[in-house]
């Protein structure tokens, strides 16, 4: 049979470049790559990038707190918004290009429109044309989800974010995950008055709970008004702003509101089904551990299936199926100890098992040591760190590792691969601290604060 392609790629964010770069570039398959809005995808262009350029941004006025504290004669500022915007989109110009760049080096041919699946060889490109290709990777990724209820259509998202012609004087954050205690962050840091609504009891209620407390606490001193157990039931204009009444009777008038309740896939009339993939929950893309669909050519990987949504699981599903597909090398995507960082301040970051799963799984020791580090301790701060470890009383295995401190992120990495290589307890304790540093205390807490 004849195809106009090896590989056709629905997507270009995260797992479709890398996967199609991959096959192209260094496998030498004949690649093509619909993108319908602009390379990159959320990372690049409404995620992780512009996000921590944000976070960057916010943490200056506790800096320059900080400086001065240390005696520095400096006068902080206001922040002007349309500098660091206009400095932020030519940033992501820049990326943008970066990434066209990259995939036109590796031969693949780029169409920028929607492309939608016809049956499992055969791909819809905008425009009109069709084009035929041995394999079909979905990679479409997903987009904020916001729920339906009286005056939905007033919020805003995290894609709204980064286009904001002027900072609000005060938001309303709903949700408590990632995205929204991040911006919650950010936006406080920025100056804005936040008020963060999570409906259930906890935030961040995937991760260790000891940890997300000092989060949480943390949040709070920073002037977020953060309340759990609190559903949103109504949205209407007042003024300037938006009047949200809650469904306990609470009611405030806010000057934007922004929902970070979660992400669906794009998956709606992408054609699958009528191809023969059966969507699982939510729309989302079953896939087995070589990223194939139930019809064989069909492959998806990133936040459209039923995974992690990160940007490096999404590079790995891709680059692994094309090694798989493409190279004489197959292998399957490994999605065990994934760390991750949540870029609050402080940064939560996180590997392996909370306490909780560890103690439902069999006998633990756990590890803590919280402290008031040096740096911001000297600056008159009240600011804690924390350091935890969760350890398989039998094997000796450290099962879990969670920080609470400026730059978790940084150190969870180096812990990540510690913890790959099946470190124990007494790995990390003989090896010699590095001081006068906040990680250290990773390899000198002696005595488990419990047992359980
Ligand atoms: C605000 C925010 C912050 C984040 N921060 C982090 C972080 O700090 N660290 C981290 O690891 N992860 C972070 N993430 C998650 C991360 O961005 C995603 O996990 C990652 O981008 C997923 O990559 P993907 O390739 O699956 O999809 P995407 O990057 O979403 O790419 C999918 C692409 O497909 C295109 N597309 C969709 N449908 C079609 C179609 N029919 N035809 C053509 N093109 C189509 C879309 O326009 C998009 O460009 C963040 C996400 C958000 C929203
Ligand atoms: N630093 C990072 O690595 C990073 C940053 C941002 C996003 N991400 C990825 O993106 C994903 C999506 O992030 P997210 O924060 O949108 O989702 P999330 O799943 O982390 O959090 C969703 C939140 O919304 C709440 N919620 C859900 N439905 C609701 C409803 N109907 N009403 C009120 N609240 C509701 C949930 O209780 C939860 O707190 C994350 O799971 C993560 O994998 C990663």
């Amino acid at each position: 049979m004849d195809f106009d392609y090896d590989l056709f790629v629905i997507g270009g964010g995260s797992g479709g470049v890398r996967a199609a770069r991959i096959a192209a570039g260094e496998h030498g398959a004949r690649v093509g790559l619909a993108e319908e809005y602009r390379m990159g995808g959320t990372c690049v262009i409404r995620g992780c990038v512009p996000k921590k350029l944000m976070v960057f941004a916010s943490s200056f006025p506790v800096a320059m707190a900080d400086a001065q504290a240390y005696g520095w004669q400096v006068t902080a500022g206001g922040l002007d918004w349309g500098a660091f915007r206009a400095k932020l989109d030519a940033e992501l110009d820049r990326l943008e290009k970066a990434y066209r760049g990259g995939l036109s080096s590796a031969g693949v041919t780029v169409h920028d429109c929607r492309a939608t699946v016809v049956d499992a060889h055969t791909v819809h490109l905008a425009g009109g044309t069709t084009v035929r290709a041995k394999h079909i990777l979905v990679a479409v990724g997903g987009r904020p989800f916001v729920p339906s209820f009286p005056g939905s259509e007033h919020v805003l998202t995290s894609n709204d974010i980064f286009k904001l012609d002027a900072l609000p004087g005060s938001v309303l954050i709903v949700g408590g995950g990632y995205i929204a205690c991040e911006f919650a962050c950010i936006l406080a840091g920025l100056g804005v008055k936040v008020t963060q609504f999570q409906r259930s009891a906890r935030i961040l209620k995937e991760f260790d709970e000891e940890a997300v407390d000092l989060v949480a606490e943390d949040m709070k001193a920073q002037g977020i008004d953060l309340h759990c157990g609190v559903v949103v039931s109504g949205i209407e204009p007042e003024g300037a702003g938006f009047r949200v009444t809650c469904i306990d009777g609470r009611s405030d008038v806010f000057d934007k509101v922004i929902y970070a309740t979660g992400r669906v896939p794009n998956t709606d009339g992408l054609g699958l089904e009528a191809a023969g993939v059966v969507l699982g929950k939510g729309g989302k893309v079953p896939v087995d551990g070589w990223s194939q669909t139930a019809v064989p050519s069909i492959y998806a990987v990133g936040d459209v299936t039923d995974r992690i949504q990160l940007t490096p699981v999404a590079i790995r599903e891709g680059h692994a199926f094309a090694d798989t597909v493409f190279g004489a090398t197959p292998r399957q995507p490994d999605h065990d100890l994934v760390a991750s960082a949540v870029f609050t301040r402080p940064e939560l970051a996180t590997v392996g098992l909370t306490e909780e799963a560890a103690r439902a799984q069999g006998p633990i020791e756990v590890y803590v040591s919280s402290f008031k580090p040096m740096r911001s301790g000297f600056a008159g701060r009240a600011d804690r760190v924390l350091m935890k470890l969760v350890v398989c009383k039998d094997t000796r295995r450290v099962l879990g590792c969670h920080i609470v401190a400026p730059e978790a992120g940084e150190m969870i990495q180096m812990v990540g691969i510690a913890m790959k290589m099946g470190a124990t307890k007494e790995d990390f304790d003989r090896t010699c601290a590095v001081h006068p540093t906040m990680a250290e205390e990773l390899v000198t807490m002696r005595k488990p604060v419990r047992t359980a």
